[in-house]
């Protein structure tokens, strides 16, 4: 099935597009990488996938259900945007129990919370201030705060930015968790090829607001005609 499509997707801003009648699919388990030069039209896709902004053409459909006529829809995605939206005054349990009430859950909260906690091994500091909290440790609370309502789908944007090794091991072994033993849809976008290597099923490279190219990594490097190339040739090649 697919989990996430795409249909003609297009924005424009003041007539000038941004993202032209972009089309794609992501099924079920899959780590799907959208990649793309500054500019490429990435973050706005993103936004039109997380409800923040009105495509100007096109649909985006989650589970086959359209996120802008079926807005209820919008709750089988959990977002983390590039820069966590985290209230600094409160402590990691208290912005889960918080983003958890916002969702209207009430009856097993706690546990969610609990479970969240220790999926990100979050638990030793789950009752310290977030403010204290290094960039890591945010961005893992942020992505907690985006899995309180148990969605199916995870849209990450640059969620391994100014991550140690560390960390980023701890994000992306999470990353493969949820897609690969939860069985969630997983679509992300990063400049950080090697995550994109070593994580993604699929890979698109947007240009311009137009796909470039799209597949597994295999396929992208047979359409490039030499089996050693990396992500990083074909990428430059397919942007200049
Ligand atoms: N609010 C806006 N008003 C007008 N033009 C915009 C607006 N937001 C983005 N753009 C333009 O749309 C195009 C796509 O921008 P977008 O931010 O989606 O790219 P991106 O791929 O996310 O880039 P980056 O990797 O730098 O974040 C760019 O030409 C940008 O200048």
């Amino acid at each position: 099935m697919n989990i996430i499509e795409l249909n003609n997707l297009t924005k424009n801003y003041n007539g000038v597009p941004a993202v032209k009648q972009l089309n794609l699919v992501v099924p079920e388990g899959q780590v799907f990488a959208f990649l793309g030069s500054n500019g490429a039209g990435k973050t706005t896709t993103m936004k039109m996938m997380t409800g923040q902004m009105k495509p100007t053409e096109g649909k985006v459909l989650f589970y086959g259900r359209d996120i802008w006529s079926d807005r209820e829809a919008r709750k089988l995605a959990g977002y983390v945007p590039d820069v966590p939206l985290l209230h600094e005054g409160l402590t990691g349990r208290e912005m889960l129990r918080f983003v958890g009430a916002l969702y209207g859950k009430t009856t097993d909260l706690q546990q969610q919370v609990d479970k969240i906690l220790n999926q990100l091994e979050l638990e030793d500091k789950a009752d310290q201030l977030i403010k204290e909290y290094s960039l890591g440790m945010k961005r893992k609370i942020s992505i907690g705060c985006s899995l309180i309502h148990q969605p199916k789908i995870l849209l990450l944007d640059e969620v391994t930015n100014g991550l140690d090794p560390k960390a980023t091991r701890e994000v992306k072994d999470y990353i493969l968790s949820f897609a690969k033993r939860d069985g969630g849809t997983v679509f992300l976008t990063t400049h950080v090829l090697s995550i994109v290597e070593e994580l993604a099923d699929q890979i698109i490279i947007l240009d311009k607001g137009v796909i470039k190219m799209s597949g597994s990594l295999d396929e992208l490097r047979e359409m490039r005609g030499r089996n050693e190339s990396r992500l990083e040739d074909i990428f430059l090649s397919a942007v200049e």
